[in-house]
């Protein structure tokens, strides 16, 4: 990715906004340069009319999964998103992810309810080739984890799970808050992200119908 990432970023989240996975200020965009920094939308933007400056440069402390402003721009107004510290951690914990998207979906926000546990089994969708699952009848589950005010927990409770257990799919929900997915690409991120919120779309639908998911 030797390109700015940023206006991919801004006609990413313009595009979320529009799907209703970004209403308001909700979401954070992340991408990262070839020198190991990630550009990430500043907080409290509303996502529908992010502009060039609406992002802040950080380095990556990846023994610590922390992220900190550059020097060159410790000066700037805009604060980098409240929730810098998950991007932070996934960056750290998958070397090879350079875009993280976190968006907040009815659909997202929903699913994350359908079970009380850690995790959410998938239905075996063909559309899980498109998250790198190939397999016949496959048995996927998303991990999920608890919402917590400080976001800084939840990016550690992130690093625990996942040091002890990688996800089968790039893809985590953090219960009644959003989905974050990651991939080496730009467009790679977007695609996982129209996936799951495809896969949850139509979890939503089956419960409605009361199909059996499993
Ligand atoms: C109404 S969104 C509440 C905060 C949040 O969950 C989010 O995704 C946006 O936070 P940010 O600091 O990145 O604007
Ligand atoms: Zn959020």
């Amino acid at each position: 990715m030797n390109t700015d990432p940023r206006p991919t970023l801004i006609a990413a989240a313009r595009q979320f906004y529009q799907m209703g996975w970004m209403i308001g200020t909700a979401g954070n965009l992340s991408a990262r340069r070839p020198d190991g920094n990630f550009w990430i939308t500043a907080s409290g933007c509303p996502k529908n009319q992010l502009i060039i400056d609406d992002f802040v440069l950080m380095t990556l402390d990846a023994c610590r999964s922390e992220a900190y402003l550059v020097p060159q721009q410790s000066h700037t107004q805009k604060r980098p998103s409240a929730e810098t510290s998950i991007h932070a951690a996934i960056y750290s914990l998958f070397p090879d992810a350079q875009a993280c998207y976190h968006v907040h979906s009815i659909e997202n926000n929903l699913v994350s309810r359908l079970i009380m546990g850690d995790a959410l089994p998938l239905p075996p969708l063909e559309m899980l080739k498109g998250l790198g699952v190939w397999e016949e009848n496959p048995q996927v589950a998303i991990p999920i984890f608890a919402n917590h005010l400080e976001v800084s927990r939840i990016a550690d409770e992130i690093c625990t799970r996942f040091k002890t257990k990688m996800p089968q799919v790039p893809v985590l929900l953090i219960r009644d808050h959003g989905v974050t997915v990651w991939a080496s690409s730009l467009e790679g991120v977007s695609n996982y992200l129209e996936i799951a919120e495809y896969i949850f779309r139509y979890m939503v639908a089956g419960q409605k119908i009361g199909l059996e998911l499993g």
